[in-house]
């Protein structure tokens, strides 16, 4: 049977540079990760497309999504809703590939108490003003926007402690590569080893058994 991938979750306040940094590391040759598109009740940007970026839906369908038990985590940002698709996630998991959330802390969290063994990574920016400057330079929010994001993100840094790794987007190369190198560890851990050869051990015993019969 295929190993199960890791489930990556990754936050970080809104204009630090998640879907960048996300992006360079989709782009590198050697990877096994897949991104779990989120649903939205936002409007759609210029340039996004339905089903690539988000899926992006009425409130309505959204929370019958919801009742009928089919978000892995969902939340209210700024006066929208914001949802992980559960089917789909673990099909990808089963396929043996790491799948990728990008989502905000509220969302992580309830992640964190159903998949306590996922990985949690926080970015961070240089500083705020910097952080203003990223999601004014964006183009994509109006001022009153940009201001309530500026006030969710101090929320979040403070709520950093849930995560397992922080990671700064200073230049973004050197935060993808940061990004990557922690995958890469997280295959390594004992945590994620041990059943292994707990499992192995256990059938070398009953072999010996066996051959002494
Ligand atoms: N290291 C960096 N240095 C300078 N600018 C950056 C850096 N990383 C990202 N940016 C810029 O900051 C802006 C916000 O980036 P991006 O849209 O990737 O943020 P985000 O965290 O995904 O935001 P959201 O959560 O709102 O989707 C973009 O214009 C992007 O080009
Ligand atoms: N809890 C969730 N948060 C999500 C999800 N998808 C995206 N997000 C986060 O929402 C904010 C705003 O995003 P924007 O595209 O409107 O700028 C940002 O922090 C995203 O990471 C999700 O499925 N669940």
């Amino acid at each position: 049977m295929k190993e199960r991938g890791l489930l990556i979750v990754f936050s970080g306040p809104s204009g630090v540079g998640k879907g960048t940094v996300r992006a360079k590391i989709f782009n590198s040759p050697d990877i096994n990760l897949k991104y779990s598109v989120s649903m939205t009740t936002r409007a759609q940007r210029p340039g996004e497309v339905d089903g690539k970026d988000y899926y992006f839906r009425s409130r309505d369908y959204f929370e019958e999504t919801v009742r009928e038990g089919q978000m892995l985590e969902y939340a209210e940002y700024v006066g929208n809703y914001y949802g992980t698709p559960l089917r789909e996630v673990n099909r990808m998991l089963d396929e043996g590939y790491d799948v990728m959330l990008e989502i905000e802390v509220q969302g992580a969290l309830q992640v964190k108490e159903k998949v306590p063994d996922g990985v949690f990574i926080f970015l961070t920016p240089p500083d705020l003003s910097e952080l203003r400057h990223r999601l004014t330079g964006r183009g994509t929010d109006s001022k009153a926007v940009i201001d309530e994001r500026m006030i969710k993100a101090r929320e979040e840094i403070h709520m950093m402690a849930a995560y397992d790794y922080v990671v700064e987007n200073d230049v973004v190369d050197l935060a993808a590569e940061r990004v990557k190198k922690i995958i890469q560890a997280e295959h390594f851990s004992v945590d994620r080893l041990i059943g292994k050869y707990e499992a192995m051990l256990e059938e070398y015993k009953v072999e010996k058994e066996v051959t002494k019969l």
